[in-house]
């Protein structure tokens, strides 16, 4: 896809994340060639931005280089640049080793190092002196995620003329979890600066009003339209729960191309035409609850239930965060327990597990969900899981199984799922067992449900319900005096 310079133009819509919607890769010229990026956030905004011609603010993936603004297949970027000790401290370090692990019920114990949050200090300020600069007058800047918390108040402090929204993707936690930072503060007041602050879940805004509420705002809980107002400094913050969704058509329409079925086919035959496909398909993070998984297959093999050339269970894992140590010591693990599994109860040509360390293409990825009888999804805590989303949507001749954490964001939606406590690995290997058993009529209900959900709450519901209620809380700032003139607010596309 072709990458051109662009001037560097204000724009009335901002979208603000720590990534850029593209990843470089070095070429012989020394100037990297850029190709979409995998992941649950780019996957949930790029089509939004696309169609409302914003400029999209991120990092670009390397360290230490300064790259101009271009324009990627149609879409602006403006690369953030940071330095490789940033890299450590700042994402390595606070994002991912303090904030990631703190706000997944600690699965693993966070690092709190002062070095690291004066290093995310310094990074959101560059960010929000980014977005300062992109924003025409009025503009709306959408700002993403946990790596940036500090950067709503700081915008507003330099552009009061702005309509602010933040969306947090990850689980908001409870306040005695949340308080054991000794910067809760800095980040609950960064949080306020938004107009509005969006949440996968309805318990993630309850945890957020309560900590605004001991931080000392006053809480209007939420009313009739779900949303809760927290009042801080002379204003409102508006607060409430939009569960992030996929393109469920493009991905129907995908998932039922000629190509895809027929990889789809032949992924089936190089497995061996199995009777069954086992899948999973995750970034390699310990939230995503990768051995427990595989504790249950283990047994599964073991006592038979499941057996090697009948069933074909693949996982797929994406390299993530490889330099962290818990996630080195993760991958160390995973591959140990595939070793053992494989080494005990697999066959020449019949491994147990068919185990993938690497990064697939969109379409290769749509085949391996397309050829999946049972989908495993099973994380310890997720903010929602697109994965999930991604098997409902592409299946709609309502064929096919998940099996959902109930701790994943996706399990409050997706009704037709068989819900498992992760954690739980003997109930989680008599449930897949049970699943196999299962009527396909009754599977097939489920499937249908699934398929019908995420194909009404599609990606573009999601942002036009973000996108009106910031448009609302934008209004209640008029009615309060604050000067709001400027653009309008863009909006997102009607319908898939
Ligand atoms: N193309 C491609 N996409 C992937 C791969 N692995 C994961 N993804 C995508 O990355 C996203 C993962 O999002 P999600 O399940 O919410 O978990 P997250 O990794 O914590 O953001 C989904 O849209 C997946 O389709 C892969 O190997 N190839
Ligand atoms: O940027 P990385 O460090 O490589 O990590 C990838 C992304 O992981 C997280 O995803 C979350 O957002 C998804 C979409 O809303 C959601 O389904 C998932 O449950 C979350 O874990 C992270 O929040 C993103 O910022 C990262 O880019």
């Amino acid at each position: 896809m072709q990458s051109v310079p662009c001037r560097p133009q204000r724009s009335d819509f901002v979208v603000v994340a720590n990534r850029l919607p593209v990843v470089g890769e070095p070429t012989e010229s020394g100037e990297p060639s850029w190709r979409r990026s995998p992941g649950g956030l780019v996957t949930a905004l790029e089509p939004v931005l696309r169609r409302a011609q914003g400029v999209w603010i991120g990092w670009a993936g390397e360290c230490d280089r300064r790259t101009a603004p271009f324009s990627h297949d149609g879409m602006r970027v403006h690369p953030v640049s940071l330095s490789a000790r940033e890299l450590a401290s700042y994402y390595e370090g606070f994002s991912n080793a303090t904030v990631w692990p703190l706000f997944h019920d600690t699965i693993v114990p966070p690092t709190l190092d002062r070095g690291w949050w004066q290093s995310y200090v310094q990074v959101n300020t560059r960010f929000a002196e980014a977005a300062a600069l992109a924003a025409a007058p009025g503009a709306t800047v959408w700002v993403h995620d946990y790596q940036l918390l500090l950067v709503p108040a700081m915008l507003r402090t330099l552009r009061p003329d702005v309509t602010i929204g933040f969306f947090l993707h990850i689980p908001f936690p409870p306040e005695e979890l949340f308080m054991q930072l000794p910067w809760w503060t800095e980040i609950i007041d960064g949080m306020l600066g938004a107009d509005l602050v969006g949440f996968q879940l309805p318990r993630d805004a309850e945890n957020f009003r309560r900590t605004a509420a001991i931080r000392g705002s006053a809480i209007d809980p939420p009313g009739a339209d779900a949303i809760g107002r927290i009042h801080v400094g002379g204003r409102v913050a508006w607060t409430g729960a939009f569960p992030v969704a996929v393109d469920a058509a493009g991905l129907t329409t995908l998932a039922t191309s000629a190509a895809v079925r027929g990889r789809a086919r032949r992924i089936r035959a190089e497995l061996g035409q199995p009777d069954t496909v086992i899948l999973s398909v995750d970034r390699l993070d310990y939230t995503k609850g990768i051995p427990e998984r595989l504790a249950a297959l283990d047994a599964l093999y073991k006592q038979g239930r499941l057996i090697p050339g009948r069933h074909a269970t693949v996982q797929i894992v994406t390299p993530s965060r490889e330099r962290i140590p818990q996630y080195r010591e993760l991958r160390r693990r995973i591959e140990i327990e595939v070793g053992h599994i494989n080494g005990a109860y697999g066959a020449l040509g019949r491994p147990a597990v068919h185990y993938l360390h690497r990064s697939v293409g969109r379409e290769e990825l749509a085949a391996f969900l397309v050829a999946t009888d049972l989908m495993l999804v099973t994380p310890l805590r997720d903010g929602m899981n697109l994965v999930a989303k991604e098997y409902a949507a592409c299946h709609p001749d309502a064929d096919g199984a998940l099996i959902l954490s109930e701790f994943a964001g996706a399990a409050a939606e997706l009704h037709g799922a068989y819900l498992v406590n992760p954690y739980d690995t003997d109930r989680l290997a008599s449930t897949v067992d049970a699943v196999l058993n299962d009527p396909v009529a009754q599977r097939s209900r489920r499937m249908d449900t699934m398929h019908r959900q995420v194909r009404r709450h599609d990606v573009h519901a999601w942002a036009r319900s973000y996108l009106g209620v910031l448009h609302r809380a934008r209004a209640g700032r008029t009615v309060l005096g604050v000067s709001t003139r400027g653009a309008a607010l863009p909006h997102a596309p009607a319908g898939a």
